[in-house]
């Protein structure tokens, strides 16, 4: 929200509650054969009461949701910058060159709900993978914090300068990425012409889901594919190795479009979350961890449950750094914006 609208997000914000609803709603619909209108359009034509139809009132609910998500936030940036008072983000500088024309307006909202919806839920179901991965390995957790602790010490928190020099927590969001892919299915295509791919035809029309998911999981490429082991992406040097999994992020022109920002993001919020934090199973009143049971979704997205665990400060110098960066205003960890990405 800040990225895309210079918004604050509050605890519990309506905003944020009604997005996160949208996208549960589209996750639901758009998968083929999750409703029959999508293979049969033709069913939108009918009367609403037939059965079958509830697709009707779901869509109309969507449709409402799209509309509120897409005004409020852009409403506020428009009251802030009249104000003088918005902080600077992508929405601000549209609407700056958009001199006010309609059409444009119309364009500058629905970017902003892509450019939100496509962000948000995609990399937090990433930091929310990486958390899972990192309760079941903890030897992960710790070689990832001797790397953190080496290079960029134990008073201050990392940032993207220290990108670079850190290939191990590189690797780290490479194998979230890989090894529970947030779109496993990527997005549905439909063949334009008439294809023959491996001796087998493509009819033109036919509907394509690009199976990211085996690709990430072909164990001639990665071994024992179904282990979370970021060692796969470094050379014997403990270089990082020139894979950048790009089947989780899609093929051809429509390949997502901010998936560099999609990976800064993961980098930034792993190594600042492990170079203060230690991620530990709740336990039990004997004191023994608690088994982490995470399931994820089928779907178009492949979000996981939702499950408790420990974000414990790793020692006393991580509690300073907390404490540092609780009063910092210039929030040293900060996305910065996309055209300053790499
Ligand atoms: C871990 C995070 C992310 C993953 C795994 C991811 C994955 C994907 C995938 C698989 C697609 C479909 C591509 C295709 O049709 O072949 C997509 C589309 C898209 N993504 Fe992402 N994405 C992530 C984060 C982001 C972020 C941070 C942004 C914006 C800054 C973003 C913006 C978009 C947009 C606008 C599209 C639609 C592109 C189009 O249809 O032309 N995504 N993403």
């Amino acid at each position: 929200m800040d990225l895309t609208y210079g918004y604050e997000v509050s605890k519990n914000d309506p905003i944020v509650g009604a997005l996160d609803e949208a996208a549960d709603m589209l996750a639901q619909a758009v998968f083929p054969g999750a409703m029959a209108v999508n293979a049969l359009p033709a069913l939108q034509y009918l009367p609403e009461w037939l059965p079958g139809m509830h697709f009707k009132a779901y869509g109309h609910k969507c449709r409402l949701l799209m509309d509120e998500i897409m005004q409020v936030p852009l409403a506020s940036v428009q009251r802030k910058m009249a104000a003088g008072t918005a902080r600077p983000s992508n929405i601000g500088s549209m609407l700056k060159e958009n001199n006010g024309d309609l059409d444009g307006m119309d364009l500058v909202k629905k970017v902003g709900l892509s450019m939100y919806a496509a962000m948000t839920d995609t990399t937090s179901m990433g930091i929310t993978v990486a958390v899972h991965a990192f309760l079941l390995h903890p030897d992960v957790q710790r070689r990832a914090q001797d790397e953190l602790d080496v290079v960029v010490g134990r008073d201050r928190l990392p940032s993207f300068a220290d990108r670079d020099t850190l290939p191990y927590v590189n690797a780290i969001v490479r194998e979230v990425v890989r090894w529970k892919p947030v779109l496993p299915l990527g997005f549905p295509r439909i063949a334009i012409q008439d294809d023959i791919y491996d001796g087998k035809l493509i009819p033109k029309g036919a509907m394509i889901l690009p199976n990211a998911w085996a690709m990430l999981h072909d164990a001639e490429k990665y071994p024992k594919p179904e282990i979370f082991s970021p060692n796969r992406f470094l050379n014997k040097d403990g270089e990082l190795i020139d894979d950048e999994v790009t089947p989780a992020f899609g093929f051809g022109r429509r390949i997502c479009p901010g998936r560099h920002a999609a990976m800064s993001s993961l980098f930034i919020n792993i190594a600042c979350m492990l170079s203060v934090f230690s991620l530990q199973p709740k336990k039990n009143e004997r004191g023994e961890d608690l088994p982490v049971n995470v399931t994820y979704a089928d779907g178009l997205s492949s979000r996981p449950s939702s499950f408790e665990c420990k974000f414990v400060p790793r020692d006393q110098a991580a509690d300073n750094v907390l404490g540092k960066f609780a009063d910092d205003d210039a929030h040293p960890a900060k996305v910065p914006a996309p055209d300053t990405m790499t």
